[in-house]
Parts: structure tokens; sequence; C-alpha cells
């Protein structure tokens, strides 16, 4: 059955302090730079709640989420706000005007809550009528927009769609977490840890990265206008994303911690015949993402030849001198990014050590100088070459966001959405919370079936 969406109410949600608030202007640093051009980042937090009806939602659920919603804005003023460049400022700001608000879309479902937030693959054109537009035009953007939809007498959601631009994970999840905290507790006070810190000053480089991102975008943005310059230099459009191909379906792959376990002792054995000597870092990410990244490989069959990549991201606030606050708000991530070799590598029997290898020593390599590299890295990922099969990832294990409770109960699943807007991978830490993890996957329906396939017979090796 098809499933339909009926819109019920879009409102606009001030923070709480509106009235008394004062102007507020962020000036976008060379960590938040590098997303403006970039695709928005759509989640949706599934609840499951059977005693969720129609007047429930409209009289209990939606009253206490918008008004929690207007209580901890109040706390995160910027995403009420709006990035804009005027053509006086050498860049971007986000700025924020009392009364300014975020768009709070408020709707109902008749698709199945269980299927959607299941671990069966599903078409991933199914979620995107939970997901709210972000308003983005030439001169300016929201930073945040959300959407409550009832699936009645199963449960609802929360979608968000967030501009990478203003919010990384680590902000992204924090700010719900607050959310969460207010709306669950009926506090309008945050505890420290989810109390944002909005000072910039922190964010320090040792040359002009603001503008040498600037330079690699207006670049870039010449080369894919043909050499031609871009009529509006300052243009906040959003490169184009694909069109979503129907036939793309979505899938969860959960990990116990015994899973990871085992694929450590693997890693282990067959590390230690191999010919390097060298110590593996076998963390969590390490293991999830270089085994994901096989799978993919294998998966995908077609030209071995084909060079293969990866990239992923690096919270830089504990990588910086002196560290950054980890309630900083905005970006402050950078990224690895290398395509080493060609799919061949990790086709064959010790493939997985062979990706593990690569991850580990880009991992071991890490420190505050990632952050100087990302005028370079915005580079190469917008120039890789052709065939090409790279891996990202959204999200992290870090992040907690299976402890966003509201009142109504921990969620049944999280998804990020946009996933399926480049070759990337989903982490999150899976339900329960014991060390296992969740790889979200968005993969062509036949792909899918052989990938499911070698992710799960490849734990039994
Ligand atoms: C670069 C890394 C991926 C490398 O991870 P590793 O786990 O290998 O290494 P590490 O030093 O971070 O962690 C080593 C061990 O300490 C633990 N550890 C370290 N820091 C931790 C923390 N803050 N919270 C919880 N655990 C932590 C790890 O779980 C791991 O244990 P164990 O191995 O037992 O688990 C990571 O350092 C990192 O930066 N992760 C966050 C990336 C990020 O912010 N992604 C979101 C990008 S924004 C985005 O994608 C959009 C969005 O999400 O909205």
């Amino acid at each position: 059955m098809v499933s339909s969406l009926n819109i019920i109410e879009v409102a606009r949600v001030t923070p709480s302090n509106s009235d008394s608030s004062e102007s507020l202007t962020l000036p976008l640093t060379f960590f938040d730079l590098q997303w403006y051009k970039l695709h928005t980042v759509k989640r949706v937090i599934f609840y499951r709640l059977t005693h969720a009806t129609r007047p429930f939602f409209d009289s209990v659920i939606v009253p206490k989420l918008k008004t929690s919603l207007s209580s901890s804005l109040s706390h995160y003023l910027p995403l009420a706000g709006k990035l804009v460049w005027e053509q006086v400022d050498p860049k971007p700001n986000i700025v924020y005007s009392p009364n300014d608000a975020v768009s709070f879309t408020v709707a109902e479902s008749n698709a199945d809550l269980s299927r959607l937030s299941g671990n069966t693959p599903f078409f991933s054109t199914e979620l995107y009528p939970l997901v709210p537009e972000l308003r983005v035009s030439e001169d300016s953007a929201s930073a945040v927009s959300f959407q409550v939809t009832l699936f009645p007498n199963q449960g609802f959601c929360i979608g968000l769609n967030a501009h990478h631009a203003v919010l990384d994970g680590k902000t992204t999840t924090t700010f719900l977490k607050s959310w969460a905290h207010t709306c669950k507790e009926e506090h309008t006070s945050l505890p420290l840890d989810l109390t944002p810190v909005y000072d910039r000053t922190v964010i320090k480089s040792p040359t002009d990265l603001d503008r040498e991102v600037l330079n690699v975008w207006h670049s870039l943005g010449k080369k894919f206008s043909g050499g031609k310059e871009p009529e509006n230099p300052k243009s906040l459009k959003l490169l184009p994303s694909p069109e979503i191909d129907p036939d793309v379906v979505r899938y969860t792959f959960s990990l116990t911690r015994e899973d990871i376990q085992n694929l450590r002792e693997r890693l282990k054995r067959e590390s230690s015949v191999s010919s390097s000597s060298k110590q593996l870092r076998l963390s969590t990410f390490v293991i999830v993402f270089s085994y994901a990244w096989t799978a993919l490989i294998k998966a995908r069959g077609g030209d071995l030849d084909r060079p293969v990549g990866y990239g992923f991201a690096v919270d830089c606030r504990s990588l910086m001198d002196p560290p950054v606050p980890s309630t900083y708000f905005g970006n402050c991530i950078s990224a690895c990014f290398k395509i080493p070799t060609k799919a061949e590598t990790f086709v064959r029997e010790q493939g997985f050590l062979a990706a593990a290898r690569l991850v580990s020593d880009s991992v071991e390599a890490l420190d505050e100088s990632v952050a100087w590299k990302i005028p370079e890295l915005l580079e190469a990922f917008a120039t890789i070459p052709p065939g090409a099969q790279l891996l990202s990832v959204s999200g992290s294990t870090r992040f907690g966001v299976y402890r966003l409770d509201f009142g109504w109960g921990r969620p049944e699943k999280v998804v990020v959405v946009s996933i399926d807007q480049s070759d990337s991978i989903s982490l999150a830490e899976n339900r329960d919370g014991n060390g296992g993890v969740e790889v979200g996957f968005s993969l062509k329906k036949h792909e899918m079936d052989a990938l499911i396939d070698l992710l799960h017979n490849g734990l039994n090796v």
C-alpha cells in the first residue's frame, strides 16, 4: 500500500525569550565554510507509542514538543536565525533577530511505523515525507526545520533538516538532547553539558583558512559552471543533489558487542601472521568502518581495477591546542580522505585486514593539522577520479542518539536520511547501549541483497 501524509499544520516556533532576546551574529569559521554549499543533514527519530491517538497527539505530544522546543531554542538562538551573506561581508554569518523562528510541521501518516523503524529493507523514498524542507535561497538559508508526524496507534517521529554550515553532528545531537531534556523534565534551565558555547575566538588557524576555503569554493563554482564566473559569488544556494533512484532501499545492519569483538579477534589473528608487524588500532570505529567498506566493495562487484577510497569525519574539538569545548556550537570537524588503491585489494582473502590497516593508519596519524588540511580536502572531494567507489560516513557511535527520550520512551530507531545523497553509511551506537553499533546503508535493491549476505556471512569467518 502506498502510504500518504496529511499535513495538519505548519507553525513557526520562536525562542521562549524572543521578546527580550538581543540580535546575535555568528561569523562562520573555516570549519563551517567547508559545508556551506553541501547538502543538508536529514534525520528521523521514531518513537513507538501505541496509545498515540490523534486526540492524544493534538492535545499532549504536539503542545509539549512545541513548548519545549521554544524553551530550548532560547539557549540555541542561532538555530532560529538564518545564514546570510551581506555584500559588505567577506563571508556568511548566522544572524538571529528577535522573533525569528524555526518551521515546525505537524503531520499524520498512514505508513507502517514498524517497517520504517525495523531492520528489513524498505524504499528510501518512504522516508522523505517525514523530513521537512529547509528553506534555502540565493541570499539566505534557514538553520534547521522540524516535523513531527503521528502514526495513529503506533507512535510518532521527529524529522529534522539541518544546514551543515550551521551545525555538525555533535552540535545537532547536543541540541536534540537539550530539547528532549526540557520536554521530559519540564525544566527551562540546561545542564552544563548541554549548554552551548558561542565563543568563536577559540577557533584559530595558522593561516587565513577562511579565505583559502572560500577560494576553493570559488574555483569549484567556476569548474561546475563550465569555467564561467558564478553570477552571484555570494549565493547561498546549495549544489544540486542527485535525484533519489526509486529503486534505492535502506537497511540497518546491527553488530553486537560480541560481533565487534569477533571481528577484532579475526584482525588480530590475520595481522599476527601477516608481513607487517605494525600494531593495529582496533577501535570500534576502525573495525566497523573497515568491515562496512570491504563489504560494499564486494557487493558492488564490477571492475576490480576501479579506484576505491574512503572519507570519514574527525571531531577536532579534542585535537585542537588548546582543546575546543565539547559544547562548542557550530562545526569543528575535518576529515580523513584517501583513495589508496583498487577494488581488487579488498575483495581478496585478507581484504578486511588491508582495509583496517589503512583506516587504522589514518586514525593514528590524526592531530591538530587535520584541521589545516580542510581546503585541500574540499578540493579532493570535488575531483574524484571517474568510476571511483568512495565511502563516507554520517553520524557517529558517540552521539548517544538512543538516549533522546522526550518523556514517551527512548527512540525505536534513529535514521540519517541524507546518506542517500552520497556513497555514505551512517553510524550510531545500538539501541541497547551495550557496545554494539548500527550501520545504516542506502543502495539499489540488487546491490543491497548482495551486501546483506556479505555482512552476515562475514561475521562467522
Ligand atoms: C576520528 C574518529 C572517528 C576515530 O575514532 P576512534 O574510535 O578510532 O578513536 P577515538 O580516539 O575517537 O576513540 C578511541 C576509543 O575511545 C572512545 N572514545 C573516545 N572519545 C570518545 C567520546 N567522546 N565519546 C565516547 N567514546 C569515546 C571510542 O569509543 C573508542 O573506544 P571503542 O573503540 O571501544 O569504541 C573519532 O575520533 C571521531 O572524531 N569521531 C567523531 C566523528 C564525528 O563527529 N562524526 C560526525 C560528523 S558530522 C555528521 O556526520 C553530520 C551529522 O551527524 O549530523
